[in-house]
């Protein structure tokens, strides 16, 4: 929690702003009761009317600074809260965004999500509240313990008889709603997977017929988030109740040896009547501190879930600093092994192989051999565990990351598009393309004729995730979106599969004349799609068991043999 505070340097003078006008507050207040007794006492016992419209005039003034104090200090506080929260959530993105996949497979993205929003808020809310209680609660405790003895000290043996009372009902309530604070916030990031999970998965689970169990799934999160605040509420819900019952006992006994003191000649009335308000508002400041320790650690734990995600340091640093420029084109695995965290087998082992501009490099296997794997090393998303990757003959971690991905074209397994026109989409890979290179992009990623068709042209908005087009034009302007940046190296992961094969026969003819500088590195299901790359890597369990051209692997390798014909004809091979 304090590491997260000091985030509110920036708001340093605000915060001393809030400090004092609350100081300011917290005085007039405890000024007020004083005024009140000395009304009664010397204007009302006395018959003084004079005397009560000056004092009372000054009790006017005193709550008129009072409320402009407290009027600004709500003002600031909520200044510098809100301020620290912008300032958190932008600087948890920032750093999320300097995550490997690695990391955000480890947390999970519905965490992060509650950890950038929710966990955020719950900050905020309590710093609020510090703001103005951690000066107030105090000032309030001490002030209206010296006013109650200054009024009548053999009285205020009655609020040292009350307060090991509350203390102890505090601190008992405090014992069993902790724990179930953080247990609040697991279920809540549950909550938020299950969520993300059906509203992604709409038509899945629809043409399944799954809503059924779904809504189920969904009710069980929302039940286990409901039942524990719930239980959190219960023990919470004692608090007030037993603070106030203390307190009313307290005043009760105040007023019932207040009376005899009275009767014996040894207190006046409005003395007694000002002692009742500081014995409220001593046990108002022990009830402002109990909710702080109610708030803190609920806070804390929010605040733990935010630093755990800031400390995390990313799986690999982006420390290189070479350009990627050595030996322009060329995509050179060397011995590379690698692990998914956590896991015992290797996703991929002892890979080598060496691609040069104008060559296609095709890599076939089973699902899960390991292919997407193996691209995805390429722009570094995850860091080999031996062996060495060099683009353009330079190691991929001796270059910053910025710089590798620069002389890439990726085009991921599954399209992702944003929201924005389809302009928008194609210039996310070259911002200040002009249009002509837009169109030839297009036109090489055979998106030229659908654009056209669809109304509005390069303006036409795509709706979010893409959903207002179909697999394959999707498809093909994630590719025109690679092609427009006219990289080094194009990397294809399944790119063609939702195309027909007349529209991938046309799109593999235009994209050797546009990649011919250029190394391609293509993942393919299909054996149409690899039969003219220069070479094929066949990959099975994460091992290269076979290299070469179709030809050559027809003759040499049983692997490629058996999926070439699962695919093709005899006479097709032949
Ligand atoms: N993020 C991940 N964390 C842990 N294991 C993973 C992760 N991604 C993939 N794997 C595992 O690595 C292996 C290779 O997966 P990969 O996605 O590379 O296969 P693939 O050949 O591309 O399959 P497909 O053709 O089905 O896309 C699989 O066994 C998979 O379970």
């Amino acid at each position: 929690m304090i590491k997260i505070l000091k985030n509110l340097n920036p708001y340093k003078w605000v915060v001393l702003a809030v400090v004092l006008l609350v100081f300011g507050q917290s005085m007039a207040e405890l000024f007020l009761p004083t005024l009140m007794a000395d009304i009664i006492d010397n204007g009302v016992v006395k018959g003084d009317i004079p005397y009560i419209w000056r004092i009372g005039g000054w009790m006017l003034l005193v709550s008129a600074i009072g409320a402009v104090a407290a009027v600004f200090a709500s003002f600031y506080s909520s200044q510098a809260a809100m301020g620290l929260g912008r300032d958190l959530r932008q600087k948890v993105f920032k750093h999320v965004s300097q995550f490997s996949l690695q990391e955000f497979d480890e947390v999970g993205t519905a965490s992060l999500i509650t950890r950038t929003t929710n966990d955020i808020t719950q900050v905020q809310q309590v710093v609020i509240m510090m703001l103005r209680m951690v000066i107030s609660a105090p000032i309030m405790l001490v002030g209206g313990v010296i006013m109650a003895v200054s009024k009548d000290a053999q009285l205020s043996l009655v609020i040292i008889g009350a307060m090991p009372v509350l203390a102890i009902a505090i601190l008992l309530i405090l014992k069993y709603g902790m724990p179930l604070f953080q247990e609040v916030q697991k279920r809540l990031d549950g909550l938020n997977l299950v969520v993300r999970e059906n509203l992604t998965g709409i038509r899945v689970i629809r043409a399944f017929n799954r809503e059924p169990e779904e809504k189920e799934r969904l009710q069980k999160a929302n039940r286990e988030l409901a039942d524990v605040s719930i239980k959190v509420n219960k023990v919470m819900a004692f608090l007030m109740p037993v603070m106030m019952l203390v307190m009313n006992m307290t005043v009760v006994a105040v007023i019932w040896f207040g009376g005899i003191r009275i009767n014996n000649g040894a207190m006046q009335i409005g003395d007694l009547m000002a002692f009742i308000q500081y014995v409220m508002m001593i046990m108002f400041a022990l009830v402002m501190a109990s909710f702080m320790f109610v708030m803190v650690p609920r806070a804390a734990v929010s605040a733990k879930r935010i630093n755990e995600v800031l400390e995390m340091k990313p799986a690999f640093a982006d420390d290189g600093t070479a350009k990627a420029d050595r030996a322009r084109g060329t995509l050179e695995f060397e011995d590379v092994t690698f692990y998914y965290p956590g896991a015992e087998e290797p996703a991929l082992s002892n890979i080598s192989f060496t691609a040069k501009p104008g060559e296609i490099t095709a890599l076939i296997g089973g699902t899960g051999s390991g292919k997407s794997t193996l691209v995805n090393l390429v722009p570094r998303f995850y860091d080999v565990k031996s062996g060495t990757i060099r683009v353009n003959g330079v190691d991929i971690r001796e270059a910053s990351q910025q710089e590798i991905r620069s002389k890439i074209g990726f085009v991921p397994q599954k399209s992702v598009l944003f929201t924005g026109t389809i302009a928008d989409n194609i210039r996310f890979g070259k911002q200040d393309a002009t249009q002509a290179e837009m169109e030839h992009a297009a036109s090489i990623a055979q998106a030229t004729e659908f654009i056209d068709q669809i109304k509005g042209g390069y303006a036409a908005e795509i709706e979010q995730g893409g959903s207002n087009l179909s697999g394959g034009q999707k498809q093909r302007l994630s590719i025109a979106r690679a092609l427009i940046r006219k990289p080094d190296l194009y990397i294809f992961d399944d790119s063609f599969s939702a195309l027909d094969f007349k529209t991938d026969a046309k799109l593999r003819r235009a994209l050797k004349d546009e990649t011919r500088n250029a190394t391609v590195l293509l993942v393919a299901q299909r054996v149409s799609t690899v039969v003219d790359a220069d070479r094929i890597i066949v990959l099975e369990k994460g091992k290269m068991v076979g290299m070469g051209t179709h030809e050559e692997l027809l003759k040499s390798n049983e692997v490629y043999r058996e999926i070439a014909l699962s695919q093709l004809s005899e006479e097709e091979i032949a």
